[in-house]
């Protein structure tokens, strides 16, 4: 049982992670009753790592994540955001709620590089700031928005990053669960919707440091423009 246990929950940063198709069973009710505001407030936050993702670590210990102004679109915690955020690569943490924000800076606020990284409260579909962002990352963005939102998504990537930027998309959660949020994605769900702005694929390969409730459900991709 106790085999079992460990394979639909995972403890990281504080937070119990499940599944996501466990995730998928109980969080919609709090969105569609109170909206992300309420998932912030009532604490239902199953996706929070709590932590910088691990992907995060070791792409900046390989320095192999592009240097430059990165946006994380529906950033959460923040935890990447800081993660990130040097002297060379000014990070903004965008997120809707006021309360996920709220939290963000009661965590970070007197971070060591907290002059190298902003949190924003807006909307990804609406704000267009002056200027545009050398990379942008999405991890449990994609998934979290209604699928008829995604080509909205496309474009609001594609209006954010500069014209020689890079995308990188953490694609998660690649499984065949009804339902969401998290809704579940493929390859294809991102191709579909960024191909046809221009994007292109330059790298999709496995995640090597999934945590163990989402391993052999999640793909790295990174995106360059090609017009
Ligand atoms: C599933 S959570 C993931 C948070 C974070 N990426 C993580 O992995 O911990 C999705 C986040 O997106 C935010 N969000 C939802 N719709 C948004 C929008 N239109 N613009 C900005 N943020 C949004 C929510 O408030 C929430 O914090």
């Amino acid at each position: 049982m106790a085999k079992q246990q460990q394979t639909s929950s995972y403890s990281s940063g504080g937070n119990i992670i499940p599944t996501p198709e466990e995730a998928a069973t109980f969080q919609p009710q709090v969105v569609a009753e109170g909206g992300w505001e309420k998932c912030w407030e009532d604490g239902v936050t199953p996706w929070d790592q709590g932590r910088a993702t691990p992907l995060i670590l070791h792409l900046l210990d390989s320095s192999s994540l592009p240097l430059g102004r990165t946006l994380v679109p529906g950033c959460g915690g923040g935890h990447d955001v800081v993660a990130m955020a040097n002297p060379e690569r000014f990070v903004v943490g965008l997120d809707i709620s006021e309360k996920a924000l709220k939290k963000a800076n009661e965590t970070y606020g007197s971070a060591p590089n907290s002059m190298y990284f902003a949190f924003v409260k807006e909307d990804v579909f609406t704000w267009r700031p002056d200027e545009l962002f050398d990379l942008i990352f999405d991890y449990v963005f994609f998934c979290a928005i209604e699928l008829e939102l995604r080509p909205a998504w496309a474009k609001s990537m594609y209006e954010l990053l500069k014209p020689d930027g890079e995308l990188i998309t953490l694609m998660y959660p690649i499984t065949d669960h009804v339902g969401g949020a998290p809704y579940k994605v493929s390859v294809s769900a991102y191709e579909d919707v960024l191909v046809p702005l221009g994007f292109k694929a330059v790298s999709i390969e496995e995640n090597p440091d999934s945590i163990p409730t989402r391993k052999g459900k999640e793909m790295l991709a990174r995106w360059k423009k090609i017009n």
